[in-house]
């Protein structure tokens, strides 16, 4: 139960004093270094928590406010080198939400001056760095940043190198002023490739989009920005004079017909019983998408009520952040520990103090080779900035090399297997060293993982554990050994049963007869994936025809490189991995005849396809399936080369993207008509 205001003022202990002050402290540094340099030293959530914490103790002590306290203030002053601009109406930040029940919180606060509907808008929360653009007569006049909210940087140099933003009102007749407001950002390509460039030149990369693109806007030479890959998405509005509109779907359409970029996802007028559902559809959504964005905003769809309900001192009562789930986390790289894969590349991996993000306790991040750990500097002990990404493996994003204390190592690649102790090379003009003995058990248990995973022969109960044991007790030397493994051979396992070791067997024999593809695939060929394996498979028919190609009627596949056919003719010129071939054959294994059936209807035949949002019958991996069953292929992004666009409900940037580069774009039906 709450405890009467007198009672916890009095509780005010020097304790508490202290705790605040020192939070105070602690967040005007972090803003400093998060909006001034670009260079935050800790992530966005552990920020928030902070902040969240001073609110709460604000709250409970009111007399611990001070003037300058980070919870009444609005991002930081402008830096010195921008000319001043002075906001007529100040730009502010959002009040944030972390679950369903802080927004119906936010809804009952809005509700009880309310009589009627109550209708929001929403939109991804763009993560980027808000701008103000001030049109005079339809001409962009003036562009600046937030800064403190009541002064941002003059940019307006800067802004006009942004590609997708209007110089010009597209409207017949423009206002006498508008400013629109709206945030710029860089893309998740153009954000990898600065960082790459940035890391190669010795610069420090930037941690994440938000401050590349801060970093980028934010140049005194426009030329330097001109050249980073900015976009502006608007989403509001700050003075006008000459335009009356009433509500977020006539701003949304305004913006939109004058020429702005706006989410796909935004919607207007929706009921707040919707918002839930549609937060979790943008969470699903939000890895789709080729920028980030890093929660919801919530708005009041009517403009009056918006004006009745007016703003604190740093954020308007009107509007709400419902953030998502953080992908990002600080922790420190505990050591690094060198794996050894199929081909017998050595990747090291961090082993990290376990840290938790977007929902998931994550001790392990890939760093890819030696050129990656030295183009970003890691060392072990370092404090480091990670990144999830859906279900791949997290990744290191940036080391925050101010926290280092001298004590940090630098890592050196061993220059022996850390399996079988055999000396690596390192091929000329390759990045990877490998360990190239032949007898190498930690090769062989990924070479037999991989032949037994799912797109391959798919033998299901053939797990790491399993595979381990086979290996290391001498019961499994090749791929072939596998269909020889018998049932008392299996129970002798550890945690094996006759029961599952029967079963085994049984899926083992099953998979005899498997497709040409699979097998290929499941060779582990370097670079042979298996939407490759699928395309040989199409164009040679055989394994007697594929050994017999040559480098150069191999490269002249679509969709295999020089790389690949040399990958290729290299992997069969071994007569080690010819027997290897003969004696799966020789252990039953047999390619389905009737795969490539002559007369098989293609009418997609080197056609390129891009899906795109919720088709109204088909799931994506059906439509995918009847596209690359007729001959075509699926690409994850649309370029010069896609021949078509699938386009359903919801279709995000890739329908713009196809628009922009008249594309063709099909709906369902006009898929199933060209099939045919
Ligand atoms: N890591 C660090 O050290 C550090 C330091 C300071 C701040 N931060 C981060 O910055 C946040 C505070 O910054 P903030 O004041 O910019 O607040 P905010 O990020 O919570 O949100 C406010 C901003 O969101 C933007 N926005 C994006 N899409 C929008 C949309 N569709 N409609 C309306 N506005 C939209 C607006 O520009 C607005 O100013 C913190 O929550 C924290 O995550 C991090
Ligand atoms: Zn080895």
């Amino acid at each position: 139960m709450e405890k009467p205001l007198k009672e916890r003022e009095g509780q005010c202990s020097e304790k508490v004093r202290q705790r605040a002050a020192l939070l105070r402290k602690d967040l005007s540094r972090h803003s400093y270094r998060y909006y001034v340099l670009d260079d935050p030293e800790i992530t966005d959530a552990a920020y928030d928590a902070l902040f969240r914490e001073l609110q709460e103790l604000e709250g409970r002590f009111p007399e611990l406010k001070t003037q300058d306290s980070p919870t009444l203030r609005v991002g930081a002053p402008p830096l010195s080198g921008f000319t001043p601009v002075f906001h007529r109406l100040p730009m502010l930040s959002l009040d944030n939400a972390f679950d369903e029940g802080e927004f119906f919180a936010f809804v009952q606060r809005i509700r009880k001056g309310v009589a009627g509907e109550l209708l929001f808008s929403v939109e991804p929360k763009f993560d980027g760095i808000a701008v103000s653009l001030r049109y005079e007569n339809g001409v962009l006049t003036e562009a600046a940043t937030r800064g403190d909210g009541l002064v941002g940087e003059g940019v307006t140099e800067n802004v006009r190198t942004i590609a997708n933003l209007p110089l010009r009102l597209r409207v017949e007749e423009p206002p006498a002023v508008l400013e629109v407001r709206g945030e710029v950002l860089m893309d998740r390509k153009g954000f990898k490739a600065l960082n790459l460039s940035r890391e190669k030149t010795g610069e420090a990369p930037f941690a994440n989009p938000r401050n590349a693109a801060s970093g980028s806007l934010r140049q005194l030479d426009s030329r330097i920005t001109a050249t980073r890959p900015l976009r502006f998405f608007a989403h509001g509005m700050g003075e006008v004079e000459g335009l009356f509109l009433s509500s977020m779907a006539e701003l949304f359409a305004f913006l939109r017909s004058a020429g702005f970029a706006l989410s796909p996802l935004a919607q207007s007028a929706v009921l707040p019983e919707k918002v839930p559902d549609i937060y979790a559809e943008m969470v699903e959504r939000r890895e789709s998408l080729d920028y980030e964005v890093d929660g919801m905003v919530i708005k009041v769809e009517n403009f009056d009520l918006q004006t009745r309900l007016g703003m604190t001192s740093r954020t308007p009562r009107w509007a709400l952040a419902w953030k998502f789930p953080a992908m990002e986390a600080r922790t420190r790289l505990e050591r690094i520990e060198v794996q050894v894969g199929r081909t017998g590349v050595l990747t090291p991996v961090a082993i990290l103090t376990p840290v938790e993000v977007g929902g998931v306790t994550v001790s392990r991040a890939t760093l890819h080779n030696m050129d990656e750990i030295l183009r970003k500097d890691i060392r072990i002990g370092d404090q480091v900035f990670i990144q999830r990404a859906g279900d791949v493996i997290p990744k290191v994003v940036k080391v925050i090399e101010h926290l280092r204390d001298g004590s940090e190592i630098v890592f050196q690649m061993p220059d022996h297997c850390p399996v079988c102790g055999s000396l690596v090379v390192q091929e000329e003009g390759e990045v990877a060293v490998r360990c190239v003995s032949a007898t190498c058990p930690a090769q062989l248990k990924e070479r037999i993982r991989h032949f037994a995973s799912k797109p391959a022969l798919d033998m299901d109960g053939m797990g790491e554990k399993l595979v381990a044991q086979l290996v290391d007790r001498g019961l499994v030397k090749t791929c072939a050994d596998l269909f020889y493994l018998d049932v008392p051979g299996l129970a002798a396992m550890d945690r094996m049963g006759e029961k599952s070791a029967s079963n085994l067997v049984k899926a083992i024999h099953d998979r005899k007869k498997t497709s040409f593809h699979r097998l290929l695939y499941g060779l582990g060929i370097r670079h042979v994936g298996v939407h490759t394996a699928k395309i040989l498979g199409q164009r040679f028919r055989s394994f007697d025809n594929l050994m017999a190609a040559d480098v150069e009627s191999l490269s002249s596949v679509e969709g295999v490189g020089p790389v690949l056919a040399e990958a290729i003719r290299d992997y069969f010129s071994r007569s080690e991995n010819r027997e290897a071939l003969k004696a799966l054959f020789a252990a039953g294994v047999d390619v389905e005849e009737g795969e490539f059936q002559a007369g098989g209807h293609r009418p997609l035949e080197g056609k390129t396809f891009v899906i795109t949002g919720i088709l109204p019958v088909l799931s994506r991996k059906e439509a995918q399936d009847l596209i690359t069953a007729a001959g075509g292929r699926v690409a994850g992004s649309v370029s010069a080369k896609t021949h078509y666009v699938v386009a359903g409900e919801k279709a995000g940037s890739k329908y713009e993207k196809a628009l922009s580069l008249n594309i063709p774009i099909l709906d369902e039906s006009g898929l199933r008509n060209l099939v045919g």
